[in-house]
């Protein structure tokens, strides 16, 4: 690594031991050295131990100067320091505040003071170090929050006020705060009202569903504002430039807990303050040509929409409501008729089968996602073309059968209640989904599937469960499937795929014969739909999951 200057350079007190303070436009570090004698053999020899933190300047939350007293108490006894260590810089000091790492993907924000000789001294560093701090461009200094008062367990506004404004306030970042008063309260003020311009992100507070309403509102505004159409399946959308944060507090929170690793209120607020930029993929989902929503992480046919359903009419439970329901589920033991159809991601690193998983700075994400935006700067050179050429190079593949479920997981899913997820390996953003049939079994075997979500154990190696990493698939419900041989004669054919029967016909999507599809936690009104992956189309303010260092390695500032 490239060796930075040194900017500033002192002998600072910190609990009353001396240290060598140094920083420079990448590390502040500091380190003690303290002389022992030892007896070697008979004569007396000088050993040196240093104990030497660092701490990455983006890493840093805020400085300032801080009041000092001489006196510290104790026991409730005022004392006076110890002249040696007090000399001379009792009355000036700075307090650093900086990411601390503590276990399972837990960040903490914590000080460390130092004192020094003399104010001009003090105010010195605490300048050298803001100067360095304004350097970091990816920080936010204004965002606008929004809060659900009623996701989770109703804790939002509490969360917000108690653990995120303060350090938002202690980062310098000023906010505007909405608390919503109905649903899709956020996503329409997204869509129409708010100057994006004015902002370097939105937050939002809340659940999934909560981070359903906030990307809705985003991604349709920018289509709108550069006259994309989003009833057209086969547009390509326009990216959102607008990053957002997601402070959890919901029933599964999932998309946090994928993305951060954990569900802490604090961690995401800190992913937030030092600036953080994880992209994401976005699934389209549309019913005979007419957009019906976006998804990030599951589409689930099947045990998980029928799942919700029941679960929705249990949001007085709060979160228990879905292990309830998952239970009920789980015994109803329905399975689903229908025609999924998809074209396979070929081009790309990685499959669904891998044992390695998506990580903070995967190489994977960047691999595919670079390989798809040279691909979209070929096609637009080709002016007539209408369908993507991997899409008219690719084969369709059909598969009709009876399903428990058909997912689409486009990241690995994993929350508290499944630590690894639907699809472990699955990339936050390589322009994919997974999709996982589940075929029709025994609830024995049913089961064994769904409790390897939640273990070691591998779920796609049983022999009634098939995994796909795909760009885009098509479900046709047994009632819809004449119509499907009538229109298409072949698996990719015609774009009118879910015509007459399927718009006009009661028995789509509104009787038990069908389920319905769980997008994020919202209940799609149609059964047939049409889905396709968007590379990296919204940005968090996270990182993705940061590999785990080793025990010894935890208490940051790192020891050196
Ligand atoms: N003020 C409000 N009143 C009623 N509903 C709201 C309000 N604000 C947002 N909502 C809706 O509440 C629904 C659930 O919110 P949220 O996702 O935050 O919690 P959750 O469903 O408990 O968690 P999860 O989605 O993680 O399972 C969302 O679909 C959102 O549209
Ligand atoms: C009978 C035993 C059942 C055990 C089931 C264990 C598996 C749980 C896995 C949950 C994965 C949830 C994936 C995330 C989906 C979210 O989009 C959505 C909205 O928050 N949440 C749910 C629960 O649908
Ligand atoms: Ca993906």
């Amino acid at each position: 690594m490239e060796k930075q200057p040194r900017l500033l350079s002192s002998q600072l007190l910190l609990k009353n031991r001396v240290f060598e303070v140094t920083l420079n436009r990448a590390i502040l570090a500091w380190k003690e050295i303290t002389t022992k004698k030892k007896r070697v053999s008979g004569s007396i020899h000088n050993t040196f131990k240093v104990d030497s933190y660092c701490v990455p300047v983006s890493e840093i939350v805020a400085v300032r100067e801080t009041e000092v007293d001489s006196r510290t108490k104790d026991e409730g006894r005022w004392q006076k320091m110890s002249q040696e260590s007090t000399e001379g810089h009792s009355s000036y000091a700075f307090t650093v505040s900086y990411v601390e790492r503590g276990r399972q993907h837990r960040w903490r924000c914590n000080d460390v003071t130092f004192h020094c000789s003399d104010g001009l001294l003090c105010q010195q560093w605490v300048q050298s170090i803001r100067e360095q701090l304004s350097l970091l461009s990816s920080r936010p200094k204004h965002l606008l929050v929004y809060i659900n008062p009623y996701g989770g367990k109703q804790q939002g506004k509490l969360i917000y006020e108690e653990k995120v404004a303060p350090l938002f306030s202690r980062a310098s970042i000023s906010t505007d705060v909405i608390v919503t008063e109905y649903a899709n309260h956020a996503r329409d003020h997204l869509k129409v009202d708010v100057d994006l311009k004015k902002y370097d992100g939105v937050v939002c507070v809340g659940g999934d569903g909560m981070f359903s309403e906030i990307i809705h509102g985003l991604i349709s505004r920018t289509q709108a504002d550069c006259g994309v159409d989003q009833n057209c399946a086969e547009e390509k959308l326009v990216p959102c430039t607008t990053r957002i944060g997601i402070i959890p507090a919901g029933s599964t929170d999932c998309i946090c807990y994928a993305t951060v690793g954990i569900n802490d209120p604090v961690t995401s607020a800190l992913h937030i303050i030092v600036g953080d930029s994880q992209p994401l993929d976005v699934c389209s989902v549309h019913h005979n040509n007419t957009f019906l929503r976006y998804s990030v992480s599951l589409l689930g046919y099947g045990f998980y929409g029928d799942m919700l359903r029941d679960s929705e009419r249990k949001r007085w439970m709060g979160p228990v409501r879905y292990d309830f329901s998952g239970v009920k589920t789980f015994l109803t033991h329905h399975y689903y008729e229908g025609t999924v159809s998809f074209l396979p991601a070929t081009d790309i690193l990685g499959t669904p089968r891998d044992k390695s998983m998506c990580r903070a700075g995967c190489y994977i994400c960047q691999h595919n996602g670079q390989l798809l935006s040279e691909d979209s700067q070929l096609y637009k050179m080709e002016e007539d073309i209408s369908h993507s050429a991997a899409e008219m190079q690719g084969d369709w593949q059909m598969i009709r059968g009876k399903f428990l479920a058909i997912n689409a997981a486009s990241m690995s899913c994993a929350c508290p209640r499944s630590p690894k997820g639907l699809s472990p390996a699955a990339h936050l953003a390589d322009g994919t989904t997974d999709l996982i049939l589940v075929r029709k079994c025994s609830r024995i075997n049913f089961l064994r599937h769904l409790l390897r979500h939640t273990n070691k154990d591998d779920q796609f190696d049983l022999a009634f469960v098939e995994v796909h990493r795909v760009r885009k698939f098509r479900f046709t419900p047994k009632q819809c499937e004449s119509d499907l041989d009538l229109r298409q004669g072949g698996a990719g054919g015609g774009k009118k795929l879910f015509g007459q029967i399927c718009r006009d016909h009661p028995a789509c999507g509104c009787t038990p014969i069908n389920s319905s599809w769980n997008c994020d936690g919202e209940i799609l009104p149609h059964a047939a739909i049409e889905v396709g992956a968007h590379c990296q189309l919204i940005r968090l303010f996270a990182r993705g999951i940061e590999d785990q260092p080793l025990f010894e390695d935890y208490c940051t500032p790192s020891v050196i």
